[in-house]
């Protein structure tokens, strides 16, 4: 058996590394990830909660980017991904201007789906909605033809959001959505098994799981 530790969260934040996935929980709580214009920033999942008005809060977890072949290890794997197991709402974060000109942010969504379609097909159907982000490197009308186009497409027919995590446009309008849709969707599913470890120093954010045994591990009795 393996003994592994789990963040809680009810969404979490999907994206290539550089996408905007901590400028975007800074944007929408106290949680103080680091930002930088470098790949592989953010190394380990952060927390952030989410108020909104009469009380009401959700629980949002950034962790670090995805990249092609993040199934066989690339980048920083999809390990973290496992802390995404009990959300029930995943975001989708796309960067709509990618500083390389060759880079199409269709074609990085695709790859980050495929990537987790490898790791686990049931969250790969987990809702997801799409966040479109950095707007504001576009003028306002050029960002809304770029984000049309992306959503043509991907024909995409879910919920999507025309965002800045940099300035804060749209965001308000994606947490409120968010803290609406979030009593509508499916319980996250529940693990296997799981163990009581009482006040576990990781905080009420955390649970640990036992994993099933690998029995190739175990050797036979003689
Ligand atoms: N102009 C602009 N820049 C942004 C926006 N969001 C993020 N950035 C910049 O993009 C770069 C990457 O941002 P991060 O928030 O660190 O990206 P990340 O997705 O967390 O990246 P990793 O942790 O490496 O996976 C930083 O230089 C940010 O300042 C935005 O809305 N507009
Ligand atoms: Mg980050």
């Amino acid at each position: 058996m393996r003994l592994e530790l789990r963040l809680l969260a009810d969404v979490g934040l999907l994206g290539f590394p550089n996408a905007g996935k901590s400028t975007l929980i800074r944007a929408v709580s106290a949680a103080r990830p680091k930002v930088a214009d470098y790949p592989f920033t953010t190394l380990r999942p952060h927390l952030g909660v989410v108020r909104l008005a009469l009380e009401a809060s959700f629980v949002i977890a950034d962790i670090p980017g995805l990249i092609p072949g993040a199934a066989e290890g690339a980048g920083l794997g999809t390990r973290f991904l496992k802390h995404l197991s009990r959300t029930r709402l995943l975001l989708h974060v796309l960067d709509m201007a990618p500083p390389d000109p060759d880079t199409d942010p269709v074609m990085q969504f695709h790859e980050l789906e495929e990537e987790l379609r490898r790791y686990s097909p049931a969250l790969a159907q987990r809702p997801r909605w799409l966040v479109v982000n950095k707007a504001d490197l576009m003028e306002p009308a050029a960002a809304e033809a770029q984000f049309r186009s992306i959503l043509r497409r991907l024909d995409w027919q879910g919920p999507a959001f025309l965002i800045s995590a940099a300035t804060g446009f749209g965001c308000a309008e994606l947490v409120q959505r968010i803290g609406r849709a979030l009593p509508e969707l499916p319980p996250a599913p529940e693990p296997s098994r799981e163990v009581d470890w009482g006040d576990a120093d990781e905080g009420e954010n955390a649970e640990y799981v036992l994993e099933d045994a690998d029995w190739d591990d175990w050797e036979a009795e003689p």
